[in-house]
């Protein structure tokens, strides 16, 4: 059986998940932290403890309009460094222009789709693409719309998943993100987040992987 380390920004979120995966002994969530420098610190820490064999970054996500909808499960085609690179007269160079390494890691496209498959089998509203990892969260219409026009695949963003899959892809391990849909992206108000919601969602998340997995 594969072992798995799943990381999570918050308690709230390791909770959940692990309400929906139950005792199991191949599967093990962390707490990463907010943001991208901590997700990646704490995971490559944790990947110390255990030969793994798969690191999945999981939590509440922002969904952008018209791309998805409260509620939504995100399951990651590729998890991507939005904000990492470059401004330059008006235009933004990402760092594999700058010739720096890469502003994305490729998920593991074999579980995201056993992963979107058994989810749409429960009923869940799954959508694929790209999602974000930013250091600080979009709240204005002007950066959410930027950040579309400029990562045309984005269906969400987050704080994590790309300091959590640089440190899995230090090791050469898989890696997959999965977010359930607490807000749309814009003005910032905290009072429309239905994090009640996104949290049940991704208990159903944490089934869908004991069921896939163990
Ligand atoms: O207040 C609570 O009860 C609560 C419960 C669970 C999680 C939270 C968080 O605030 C988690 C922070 C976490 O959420 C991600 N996130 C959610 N929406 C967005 C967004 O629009 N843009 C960026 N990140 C978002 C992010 O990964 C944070 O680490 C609170």
């Amino acid at each position: 059986m594969a072992k798995i380390l799943i990381m999570t920004a918050v308690e709230a979120e390791k909770e959940a998940v692990e309400r929906g995966i139950g005792e199991v002994e191949n599967i093990n969530v962390e707490i990463a932290g907010v943001g991208p420098a901590q997700a990646a610190a704490r995971t490559a820490f944790a990947l110390t403890s255990d030969n793994y064999d798969m690191v999945m970054s999981i939590g509440i996500g922002g969904g952008f309009k018209n791309r998805a909808e409260i509620g939504d499960i995100m399951i990651s085609e590729r998890l991507v460094a939005g904000d990492l690179g470059a401004e330059s007269k008006g235009s933004f160079l990402p760092i594999d222009e700058l010739g720096f390494g890469s502003n994305e890691i490729v998920a593991d496209a074999t579980s995201a789709e056993q992963m979107a498959k058994k989810l749409t089998e429960k009923g869940e509203k799954v959508r694929t693409g790209a999602v974000l990892t930013l250091s600080t969260v979009t709240g204005t219409e002007e950066t959410a719309t930027m950040l579309v026009q400029r990562f045309t695949d984005a269906c969400a963003e987050a704080m994590e998943g790309f300091g959590v899959a640089s440190a899995a892809a230090e090791k050469d391990l898989p890696v997959l993100e999965v977010r359930s849909i607490s807000n749309l992206i814009g003005p910032r108000e905290k009072e429309n987040w239905n994090i009640k919601e996104a949290l049940a969602t991704l208990e159903k998340a944490g089934l869908a992987i004991k069921e896939l997995f163990t």
